[in-house]
């Protein structure tokens, strides 16, 4: 596949994932598609199988039977230089930021490019990092208001400051696809919504694509284009975030049945 076809390609296409951890089915036949600079919420109850599933699309987690393609490139059986060339299309955010504590900010940020390369690590503590990454670093930390933050360490800043920092590193990627896994969840409320309007604004304003997992309804319908949801291991709800009903989402979180 030419690189052109590969940009154009959908950012991810889901059919029919089956995963089980050993008598446990998680995933019965999922199937998804995110479009391009689509922002989709991921729901379902606790338990429900979104983390497992964002972890197929990366190669974390192998399904049984099912096919996973992102721009067009299968995850499934993808190994080496593939799989690597896959992950590097997909900026990652996560509830608990996983920032490296021994780090500035700005480290953190240069690791979100540098941690894929060679002496990666070492580059980001002894400055050796080109001109062009320190810089661009530095526009990422400017984008998320966190510049006169650079020099800090993560223990030095608030949740919301390091999920900010977290953004900066994702944005160092620049990936095609976002996924955010419960990106506010360690944060009060008026945090998490400052959280949410700087990531969902920057995907808005980049034309990314974006898979989202939260537990708040009324945030997944203000900012998603379409929500999906996942229950007893199947697509449960697929439909634009402005036609989902209240008695779908209620059942999406009565007593799941997973065996
Ligand atoms: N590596 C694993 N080995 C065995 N079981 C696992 C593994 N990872 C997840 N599970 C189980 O799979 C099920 C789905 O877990 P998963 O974390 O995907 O759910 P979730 O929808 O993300 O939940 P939550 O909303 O609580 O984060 C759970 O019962 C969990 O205990």
């Amino acid at each position: 596949m030419t690189d052109a076809t590969e940009s154009s390609a959908q950012p991810v296409r889901v059919r029919s994932v089956h995963l089980s951890y050993g008598h446990l089915n998680v995933l019965r036949g999922v199937s998804l598609d995110i479009h391009a600079a689509e922002g989709v919420v991921l729901l379902g109850a606790n338990g429900s199988g979104k983390s497992t599933l964002l972890r197929t699309l990366n190669g974390l987690a192998q399904p049984q039977s099912g096919e996973i393609e992102i721009a067009g490139q299968s995850v499934i059986n993808a190994r080496g230089a593939a799989l690597r060339a896959i992950r590097q299309r997909m900026g990652y955010v996560f509830q608990q930021f996983n920032l490296v504590s021994q780090l500035t900010a700005f480290q953190n940020v240069l690791f979100g490019v540098l941690g894929a390369r060679p002496l990666g690590v070492l580059r980001c503590l002894t400055s050796t990092a080109t001109a062009v990454d320190r810089d661009y670093a530095m526009a990422c930390l400017e984008r998320v208001g966190m510049a006169d933050r650079a020099e800090h360490r993560p223990a030095e800043l608030s949740g919301g400051q390091q999920q900010r920092v977290a953004i900066a590193r994702m944005l160092m990627q620049q990936p095609a696809l976002v996924i955010a896994d419960e990106p506010i969840a360690s944060l009060d409320p008026r945090g998490g919504r400052e959280v949410l309007d700087l990531l969902w604004g920057i995907v808005r304003e980049d034309n990314l694509a974006m898979l989202c997992t939260l537990h708040q309804l009324d945030l997944a319908r203000h900012y998603a284009d379409r929500i999906v949801g996942i229950k007893d291991g199947v697509t449960a709800i697929d439909c634009a975030a402005n036609e989902v009903d209240n008695a779908g989402l209620s059942d999406l979180y009565a007593e799941a049945a997973l065996s």
